[in-house]
């Protein structure tokens, strides 16, 4: 049930951390519907531009921010008397700095985040590292879908979805990010959610290393096929719903990295099809590549399930140097012939 609009507060002060190409796009974009906004970042280069001279120069350069948007390197004065909090830093930063804000929060502000990944390490969902950070109570949402920053920072139209437990707060998240261009659905399913926008990343890498080694449109379309059908088994065996894979957090983000030259996942699939090493293909990026680590934490996910995922499978043994592309496309191609599904998926 979704609590009607005039019993929620209204939103305040918006606070997004992390001053990347995400975390600017989304400020910018919440700062142009009305609303007061402070972005925290950890470079005061890039802050104090995007305070001074409204322009993020090294993640998102030549575009125009609004003048209303104010930044800080202060975490503790971007966090004051906020009344929601959005967190866009990568995968990697995303414990450490739902650790910094924990003992800064405003008592009634909620957490969101439109990070996409899992821990590090402990493959643990995003959702559970803020709920196990902020403890019982505070209102969670995932925001996420097909949208690369440029576009959104740019003013193209782009549709999301915001997942969250809390309809209140879902609600809340998506009305400070709904505007003329930009459409925000939201949905309960926050393990959906989160696998979807994880997931798509790794596929990306197939598809852009497919195409690397020119393998052609067949390939590639057959390669975001069947990995859908990856994320929609994994998304039954953690217990997301499959609606949600089918939508704008499952299919929708897939189609966008696997077919969009502006996904970073995408690229370095091009670079590795093409020949170029790991290392100088993040390098020359230049930004995050949540591949690389979200790999690993899929087939942990998908081992504990007992799942067998043969592209994310190959995907990781490329990105881990132990096989190369040609090796994984004949792996794929060597596959013995089955039936298309397997199980219910859609339950
Ligand atoms: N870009 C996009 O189109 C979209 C991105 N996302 C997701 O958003 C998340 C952020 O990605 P994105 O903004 O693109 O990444 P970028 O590479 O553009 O920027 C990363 C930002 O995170 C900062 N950062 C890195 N480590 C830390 C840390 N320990 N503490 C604080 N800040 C840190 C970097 O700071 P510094 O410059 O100082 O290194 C930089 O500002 C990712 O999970 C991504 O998948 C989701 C949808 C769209
Ligand atoms: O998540 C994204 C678009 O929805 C951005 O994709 P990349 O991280 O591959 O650039």
């Amino acid at each position: 049930m979704q609590a009607p609009a005039s019993s929620r507060p209204a939103t305040g002060k918006v606070a997004v951390l992390g001053a990347g190409s995400w975390g600017t796009a989304l400020a910018a974009l919440i700062a142009r519907h009305g609303h007061p906004t402070v972005l925290w970042g950890r470079d005061a280069a890039v802050v104090e531009a995007i305070d001074r001279r409204h322009e993020n120069p090294h993640y998102l350069p030549g575009i125009a921010l609004p003048e209303a948007l104010r930044a800080t390197t202060d975490l503790a004065a971007a966090l004051r008397a906020a009344g929601l909090v959005l967190v866009a830093v990568p995968s990697h930063a995303f414990t450490q700095t739902l650790h910094a804000l924990a003992p800064l929060r405003p008592a009634h502000a909620g957490v969101a985040w439109a990070t996409k990944g899992f821990e590090p390490g402990s493959g643990r969902f995003l959702h559970e590292v803020a709920a196990d950070t902020l403890g019982p109570g505070v209102p969670l949402a995932v925001v996420t879908g097909p949208s690369f920053a440029k576009e959104v920072a740019q003013g193209l139209p782009t549709a999301v979805t915001v997942h969250g437990e809390d309809a209140g707060f879902v609600q809340q998240v998506a009305e400070v990010l709904h505007g003329p261009e930009f459409r925000a659905y939201t949905g309960d399913d926050l393990r959906g959610a989160e696998l979807g926008g994880a997931m798509k990343n790794v596929l990306a890498v197939a598809t852009g290393a497919a195409d690397g080694m020119n393998l052609g449109l067949n390939a590639r379309t057959g390669l975001i096929t069947r990995g859908l059908n990856e994320m929609l088994r994994l998304n039954a065996a953690i217990g997301g719903r499959p609606e949600t894979l089918m939508g704008l957090a499952g299919l929708g983000d897939l189609v966008l990295t696997c077919t969009g030259d502006l996904s970073r996942n995408r690229r370095l699939g091009l670079a590795l099809g093409r020949g170029q090493s790991l290392q100088d293909a993040v390098r020359e990026i230049g930004q995050v590549v949540e591949s690389v680590q979200t790999a690993d934490e899929v087939m942990r996910l998908a081992q504990r399930h007992g799942l067998e995922l043969p592209i994310a499978q190959n995907v990781r043994d490329v990105l881990h140097g132990d096989i190369t592309p040609a090796e994984a496309l004949q792996r794929l191609l060597a596959r013995e012939q089955k039936a298309e599904y397997a199980g219910d998926l859609f339950r």
